[in-house]
């Protein structure tokens, strides 16, 4: 799939913008607080619904402006999908086909992106939340359903954590309402956890043979999930449920005192090795980019494999961090099947085959002044 154009009005430092764009290769270059990451973001966003930068809708909206919009048409199985975005004080509208989407699992999974920022680099050497954060958002765009069942997941987790709260400062002995959320909160858990083992096992294919081929064939990678309870990626939700349920009803007490929920998938994590070594304690700064890529790439095959069609990739100020050997792998492996974006504030910072047949966008404070009109 790819984004044929895309309208920006009032969005962040853009009044108003209008492009078209290649379906292979679109480097975005500018100086520095031009509006290159802005761009990106807007293309996020519509996919999405939300920025990977703010949790505020408000800060993209221009400064000011009561209102922004962002509009793309894609194309994907050689049919346009017009996609909309709107953001006003009055909350966010999401339109698919001109038809405004209520619920964001019915919106997401129509624009499949990946994205790879500097901070993906983190993704292994950081806090568990931002491994978390992957595979949500992964599984997301692949099954719009888990975003579902995330979500109330995570409603029900708010209202038991709040419920713990109370009976921590013996506010409440209502400790039916525990058993009752407990319940439902492990309803929404087991099938979190379950479709996170899938897609797991789909990743673990990719993400392997990938990091093998990067490393030349010296490293073999391994992920685990890191779960809150004893479970086995193998065990069904029958079973899963039943482990949940022991916890729960083993550390009341424990989660009484604390005031908090301690067990379930808001508390998982991946862990990664490289022959068999824990790649966030002992390996190096090269091995957790290396895997940080490969997962990346992974994600390109696993969205083509389960979508039938590549996603749109969309690389933010990272080429000048990867060395020229990981570069080429990445440019090299997407060249010809992914449309891709890429912010840089120098051509130099990619390499010249990519830049010959690439689209070339210069960003100036807010405008693009040769934009290709949509
Ligand atoms: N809501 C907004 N309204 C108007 N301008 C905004 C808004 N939010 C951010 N900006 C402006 O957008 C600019 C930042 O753009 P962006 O983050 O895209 O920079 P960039 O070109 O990616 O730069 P860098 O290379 O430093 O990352 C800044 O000048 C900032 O002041």
């Amino acid at each position: 799939m790819y984004i044929k154009n895309l309208k920006l009005l009032h969005y962040r430092n853009y009044d108003e913008l209008d492009l078209i764009f290649d379906n292979g290769i679109n480097v975005i270059i500018g100086e520095n607080a031009q509006g290159k990451t802005n761009l990106m973001e807007a293309i996020y966003l519509l996919a999405f619904t939300r920025s990977y930068r703010t949790s505020k809708d408000k800060e993209l909206i221009q400064w000011d402006q009561n209102y922004a919009k962002i509009e793309g048409t894609i194309i994907k199985r050689n049919q346009q999908f017009p996609l909309e975005i709107q953001l006003s004080s009055k909350g966010k509208k999401a339109k698919l086909n001109h038809l405004e989407q209520r619920r964001l699992s019915d919106y997401i999974g129509a624009l499949n992106v990946v994205m790879f920022a500097p901070e993906d680099l983190n993704l292994v050497k950081g806090n568990p939340q931002v491994r978390r954060r992957f595979i949500d958002m992964e599984i997301g765009q692949i099954q719009p359903v888990y975003i579902y069942h995330l979500g109330q997941y995570q409603k029900i987790l708010k209202q038991r954590n709040h419920l713990l709260k109370s009976l921590q400062r013996k506010q409440t002995d209502n400790l039916i309402m525990l058993d009752v959320l407990t319940e439902q909160l492990i309803e929404h858990a087991c099938i979190v956890i379950e479709k996170r083992f899938i897609f797991l096992e789909l990743l673990r294919h990719w993400a392997i043979q990938i990091h093998k081929r990067i490393s030349q064939e010296r490293e073999q990678l391994e992920i685990n999930y890191q779960a809150t309870i004893d479970v086995l990626e193998t065990d069904n939700k029958e079973k899963i449920s039943n482990i949940y349920l022991e916890k729960f009803k083993q550390n009341r007490h424990k989660e009484i005192e604390r005031g908090t929920t301690l067990y379930g998938p808001h508390r998982d994590d991946l862990i990664f090795f490289i022959n068999q070594r824990d790649v966030q304690k002992y390996g190096s700064q090269g091995q957790q980019r290396t895997t940080a890529l490969s997962l990346k790439l992974a994600e390109i095959e696993l969205i083509k494999q389960e979508v039938g069609e590549y996603p749109v990739l969309l690389l933010d100020d990272v080429l000048s961090e990867l060395d020229q050997y990981r570069q080429s792998h990445l440019l090299d492996t997407i060249q010809g099947k992914v449309q891709t974006f890429v912010s840089t504030t120098s051509v130099s910072d990619v390499k010249h085959e990519t830049i010959e047949k690439a689209e070339l966008f210069y960003v100036e404070n807010g405008t693009i002044p040769d934009q290709k009109k949509g």
